[in-house]
């Protein structure tokens, strides 16, 4: 299973969580208790393996503002957390990760529009737009297929409960933001203690 650990702050979390197998590492750019700027997450990236995707987070910001930040930052890949349309995203030449807040069946016919590689099931949002630390009901999305899509699974996971998401919907990846924190910052024994937990289940959720 795939892991990506969100709202990167400082370098010390970003190489010990690729160092002990994240895939992905977030960098927060909307309102969000975890924004960064663009120098500090450049100064980050610039640190990491290649193989690490290096994820952008935005929230209805502008193509010219969104091209910018990744270009500076070298980022891998663009998440846009937001109310972005489908013509909106499919003029980035990054992989975009477009994400749904989901509440009921309907949300999933929407997001099929949407033309990106990616599309991440988030909760309802909160008093941001992600990274509340709540989840939501995982049966509303337990059947959803789109074979060309790659689901990324978000919204108040951790290491207690990551293992029941998966082998219930067995995404392409899992993102955790506020699941591994104590007091607001990156915990690094949570960070490993969610790792090792989802990259020891199996699609079919056998531990
Ligand atoms: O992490 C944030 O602060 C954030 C702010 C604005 C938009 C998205 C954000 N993060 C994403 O939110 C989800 C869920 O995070 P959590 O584990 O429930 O805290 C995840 O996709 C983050 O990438």
């Amino acid at each position: 299973m795939k892991v990506k650990i969100c709202g990167i702050t400082d370098l010390p979390t970003a190489i010990y969580a690729a160092s002990i197998g994240a895939d992905a590492l977030g960098f927060v750019f909307a309102n969000s208790k975890r924004k960064i700027t663009p120098e500090a997450a450049k100064a980050i990236i610039e640190e990491l393996p290649n193989n690490v995707m290096k994820i952008g987070v935005f929230v209805n910001e502008s193509k010219q503002a969104i091209d910018q930040i990744a270009e500076f930052a070298g980022l891998s890949a663009i998440q846009l957390h937001g109310d972005e349309t489908p013509a909106f995203c499919k003029q980035f030449s990054l992989p975009v990760i477009k994400a749904k807040s989901i509440e009921t069946m309907d949300d999933l016919f929407t997001i099929r529009a949407y033309p990106c590689e990616y599309i991440l099931f988030d909760s309802p949002k909160g008093a941001f737009r992600g990274g509340n630390g709540k989840t939501f009901d995982w049966n509303v999305v337990n059947h959803f297929s789109a074979p060309e899509k790659k689901v990324i699974l978000a919204g108040g996971l951790n290491a207690e409960n990551v293992q029941d998401a998966i082998g219930k919907i067995n995404p392409y990846m899992v993102d955790v933001s506020s699941g591994v924190e104590s007091d607001g910052k990156k915990d690094l024994q949570k960070i490993k203690q969610f790792i090792s937990k989802a990259k020891t289940i199996n699609s079919e959720g056998i531990r």
